[in-house]
């Protein structure tokens, strides 16, 4: 392609402005003008609508040059859930995913600073609708500065325990299935001939990677609300912690999440920590209340979880039985880094964005 083509229907007066921040290492770009309204009744609908007629806008925004291969974007959007002080559709490398914590830790406080929200002490709620549904995070406000977020999640379940795939490179491995939001599954870092304190992170993306096609095309997910939140959204590598306390039942448990398109996660992962109490919680590794540290494999930032109560789920399992979930609380801390003022000019070639991992 020559240089100075242009290659994409960008007006040429774009202008998008974004707030930055981070939860424990993970990048949050938080859309706030300048992208377009998606059109849609439901948040689902407008996620769909993203997808097949605004593409490019993700790519300009999460791919290089503005971006990187494991940058993570939130869009706000007007909320249909009666209830809900804002609708968000979270964006990665590969699209646009059902459910983010370390997304929901960052907008909690950006909502009370940005007063979207009336700011009480000592915490503010903030009912975030996200396309999984509902989420409700509570915001440490105390002598006008925000603070640690912790936040409850859509039900999280077991959808499969102990299932066998075959891993190209590895040979059969048992993982377990998932469901904080998003879809995941579960595997002790050693059952891949891993160590989550000496492998590359690299490395631990490579086999999650294989882990999460063969387990794509092994099982078939479904969930009852919607097709829309029936997909694998990644594997998270653990320390084994899913099994047991471990000899110091105090120490966090460590996991890597390699989700979308190898997109590591920096951050102990949200949606994955409400899945694995879900997880630890069916396998009487915790009980109810019981807190629980998270830690990153990448960053060794941590999120708490724990198990608050039992829900019924109809239909939820792996044959369309009914499954006992739990509502859990996971909490952690995100900073502010910065703002962004983004255009394009109408001769760069590059203007559609690349990744050059
Ligand atoms: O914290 C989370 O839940 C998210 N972080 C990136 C991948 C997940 O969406």
């Amino acid at each position: 392609m020559a240089e100075g083509t242009r290659t994409t229907s960008f007006p040429s007066d774009l202008t998008i402005r974004t707030t930055e921040m981070h939860t424990g290492g993970e990048p949050l770009r938080i859309i706030e003008s300048g992208y377009p309204e998606p059109r849609g009744t439901t948040i689902l609908e407008k996620r769909n609508w993203l997808k097949t007629c605004a593409d490019e806008y993700r790519k300009l925004l999460m791919f290089e040059p503005r971006g990187h291969y494991d940058m993570y974007g939130a869009l706000m959007v007007s909320p249909d859930l009666p209830g809900a002080d804002l609708g968000v559709i979270f964006m990665h490398n590969e699209g646009y995913s059902t459910m983010c914590g370390h997304a929901v830790i960052a907008l909690g406080r950006y909502a009370v600073d940005r007063r979207l929200v009336q700011a009480v002490s000592p915490e503010t709620r903030v009912v975030i609708q996200c396309p999984c549904g509902p989420v409700t995070a509570h915001v440490q406000y105390s002598q006008g500065r925000s603070g640690g977020v912790r936040f409850h999640s859509v039900p999280s379940y077991v959808f499969a325990l102990d299932i066998s795939v075959k891993v190209p490179g590895v040979g059969e491995v048992v993982v377990d299935i998932s469901y904080g939001g998003a879809f995941y599954a579960f595997v002790p870092a050693q059952r891949l001939g891993l160590d989550l304190n000496t492998s590359s992170t690299s490395s631990v993306a490579d086999v999650a990677q294989r882990v999460t096609e063969a387990v794509k095309s092994t099982v078939k997910l479904h969930h009852p609300d919607s097709p829309d939140l029936a997909f694998l959204y990644g594997t998270i590598v653990t320390d084994g912690g899913d099994h047991s306390l471990g000899d110091n039942g105090d120490a966090p448990t460590t996991n890597i999440c390699v989700f979308a398109d190898k997109q590591v996660d920096r951050s102990p992962t949200g949606s994955g920590v409400s899945a694995r109490v879900a997880l630890q919680y069916n396998r009487r590794v915790i009980s109810l209340g019981q807190i629980r540290h998270f830690r990153s494999g990448v960053t060794g930032s941590q999120f708490t979880g724990s198990a608050l109560r039992e829900v019924k789920l109809k239909g939820a399992g792996f044959r369309g039985g009914d499954v006992v979930g739990v509502v859990a609380e996971v909490s952690g801390r995100a900073h502010y880094t910065g703002m962004n003022t983004f255009t394009v000019e109408a001769d760069d070639a590059l203007a559609s964005g690349f990744l050059a991992k």
